[in-house]
């Protein structure tokens, strides 16, 4: 960058003020921009902000901070521990460009919220310093100190209103940018129709970083696309088995020619086509994703409430009008293999289609460059054709409206083989249950779009398979089992466990919605009265209310829920409890994966966050 004759030049070692602290450490100018008129510095982490020509000072009339004073003065001190900064960098192995952020933890109240985190900036992790009395009592001073007020406040708005679109947009008086060491650069792809985006990525090194490799790496992955469907087969055979306990032989395995049937596959199609039909209706909230790393936010048809409720309907219809619905639990092996099919088509065409997709519109993890590997943990981040978003899609539709018609199927087959007039207690609580779970999910859809699949994850085999197979397939099989293996329940019994049900209930739905309430807004002024930690990305770190006594408080509901579903079916075999020991490692699983990103992310204010609220999942146990 050629510069302008301006106060520092490139080169010059100077003293840059971090945004929202009152903090200044040593950077070394990279450029100017007369345009925006702000400088780019480099500070010692290896950490790049744009800052004004009033946050930089000559290193002249700086001194060094003493810890003791800065961390006694802090408000934020009261509540933190392990604060050396020494032992800090020691601990945080994978120090991002949060791991240079002011870590606080403020306590903002409705309407001092912005000043509360000005004051409240309690530690850094560079050896921070800061003006001689001389100098902060220069007249020039005087003026920096209104406005640093001014620049802080406007760090603080952008934070807090538009918060990560902008920041990765390079758009505000500060400019955080990804640290190089965020991952290796990647040759970029582009698609051929796109010229111009070509030539721009071929210019630039994509920033995609390849994230480490996950669920067993390459090995894993072979591992993986064997096994889940494997697993599949083996729960829906023993389901039909007498004796259907989990730690038997498996069954012997029927004729190839009992996989296929050709109505179940159309059977299939149909309902997947519905499922689109409804999904495309201009029918309900039209609500935005988080921001990408392009900063955009995609929008998605969020009509999930309405998709089944018109689905319960046709439904209904089609049972009035004679439709049997057993066929599902007669045909479930071959429904299933119909799914298995459709989803590895999807997977096939998903990753043949990333292979065109841009370097910006790839997930972190899954561009490993081993096929195998990307093929099962997806490329693409939001794979669509046109407006129509397939992941997502996926993930709230076909199969998850399909369980409760699973379900429902399979409280008329129990009806059926038993010559009931109503199905038993303990399916109409799997029934319901599962039910109100799907339900309150898509009533909350836009909660999906703040979860890690959305987000993070590439669509790719894993999803599709677990989207469209596993979840109607597997998470059915409580109703599946009690079809064949009957189990009464006393009155006392059905209270506790629809008090355990609406227990796990309040806890996840109370903990995803004030998280999803948080990342949409984070001065929402219903949240004011909660502590969170800001991190250098912009986006804050809640660390009171739910996110405070759990890091995962959301699994925690989950987790009782589940055991809630598996009770009715009692203790005589392990195939209705199969869900909850999946659900654990799955969930035991995601904890560390997350754990890994947020790290990743936010540096050290996760560390803080951490050492804040010690248990991940259940309080004092784990
Ligand atoms: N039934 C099933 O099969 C099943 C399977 C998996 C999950 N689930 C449920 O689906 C829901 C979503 O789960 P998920 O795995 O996507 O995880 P999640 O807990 O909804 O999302 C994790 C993300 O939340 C943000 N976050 C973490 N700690 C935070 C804090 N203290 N303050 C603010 N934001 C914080 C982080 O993202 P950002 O900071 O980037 O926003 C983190 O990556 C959960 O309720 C889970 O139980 C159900
Ligand atoms: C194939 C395997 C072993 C894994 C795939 C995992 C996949 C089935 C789950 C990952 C995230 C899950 C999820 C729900 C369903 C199951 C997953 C897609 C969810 C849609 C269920 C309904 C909830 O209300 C929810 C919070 C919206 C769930 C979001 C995450």
């Amino acid at each position: 960058m050629k510069m302008p004759t301006v106060k520092y030049q490139k080169g010059d070692t100077v003293m840059g003020r971090w945004p929202g602290s009152s903090l200044y450490y040593q950077v070394k100018v990279l450029g100017f921009d007369s345009k925006s008129q702000l400088y780019t510095v480099i500070y010692k982490d290896g950490t790049e902000l744009e800052l004004k020509e009033q946050d930089i000072k000559n290193v002249t009339g700086f001194q060094t901070r003493s810890r003791s004073r800065s961390r006694s003065r802090s408000p934020g001190r009261r509540r933190s521990r392990s604060r050396s900064p020494a032992r800090t960098t020691r601990r945080s192995s994978s120090r991002t460009a949060a791991a240079v952020a002011a870590t606080a933890i403020t306590e903002s109240t409705q309407s001092s919220r912005r000043d509360t985190r000005l004051k409240d900036t309690v530690e850094v992790r560079l050896s921070p310093v800061e003006q001689t009395k001389a100098a902060e009592n220069s007249s020039n001073n005087k003026h920096e100190k209104k406005e640093e007020n001014n620049t802080a406040s406007k760090v603080i708005e952008k934070s807090e209103a538009k918060v990560e679109a902008e920041s990765e947009k390079n758009q505000g008086p500060y400019n955080l940018r990804r640290r190089k060491a965020d991952g290796d650069a990647k040759p970029a792809e582009a698609k051929p129709d796109q010229p111009e985006k070509k030539a721009k990525e071929a210019a630039a090194p994509s920033t995609i970083p390849s994230a480490p490799l996950d669920f067993g790496g390459k090995i894993g992955a072979y591992f993986w696309l064997l096994f889940l469907p494997a697993w599949v087969l083996f729960v829906i055979l023993q389901g039909n088995l007498t004796d259907p306990s989990l730690i038997n032989a498996p069954p012997p395995l029927p004729p190839l020619d009992t996989f296929w049937d050709a109505q179940a596959l159309c059977f299939v199609i149909l309902w997947i086509l519905f499922q689109a039909l409804l999904y495309i209706l201009p029918v309900g909230k039209l609500s935005e994703g988080m921001p990408l790393r392009s900063g955009v936010r995609l929008k998605y048809r969020t009509n999930g409430f309405f998709a089944i409720m018109v689905s319960a309907i046709v439904v209904a219809v089609a049972v009035h009008q004679g439709a049997d619905l057993t066929y599902i639990h007669s045909h479930f092996l071959q429904l299933a293999t119909a799914t298995f099919i459709i989803s590895v088509l999807l997977s096939i065409y998903l990753y043949v289609r990333s292979r065109y997709a841009a370097s910006e519109e790839l997930a972190l993890g899954g561009n490993s460059g081993n096929v195998v590997y990307d093929f099962f943990k997806g490329r693409e981040l939001n794979p669509r054709i046109k407006n129509f978003d397939l992941k997502f899609f996926c993930e709230m539709r076909p199969g998850l409206i399909g369980w409760c018609l699973i379900n429902f199927a399979m409280a008329l087959a129990e009806m059926k083989k038993h010559n009931l007039d109503a199905p038993s207690y303990a399916m109409i609580l799997v029934n319901l249950f599962q039910l109100l779970y799907v339900v309150d999910g898509l009533w909350n859809e836009e909660a999906i779009l703040t979860t890690m699949d959305l987000m993070h994850d590439g669509f790719g085999f894993m999803l599709a398979f677990g989207d469209l197979v596993w979840v109607p397939f597997t998470y059915t099989l409580q109703a599946y089992y009690l079809v064949l293996h009957p189990n009464a329940l006393s009155l006392p019994a059905v209270i506790a466990i629809v008090t355990l049900k609406l227990i796990g209930f309040y806890i996840f739905r109370k903990s995803n919605s004030e998280k999803n309430a948080f990342r949409r807004n984070p001065s929402n002024p219903k949240l004011s009265h909660l502590k969170t930690i800001p991190t250098a990305t912009g986006k804050s770190l809640l660390v009171s209310g739910w996110w405070g006594v759990v890091r995962h408080p959301n699994y925690l509901g989950d987790l009782i829920m589940a055991l809630a579903w598996s009770l009715p079916c009692g203790f005589s075999h392990l195939l209705p409890w199969y869900y909850m020991i999946y659900f654990i490692i799955l969930l035991v699983h995601r904890d560390s994966r997350d754990m890994s990103e947020c790290r990743r992310k936010y540096g050290s204010a996760w560390d803080e966050y951490c050492r804040t609220v010690r248990y991940r999942i259940i309080p004092r146990v784990y």
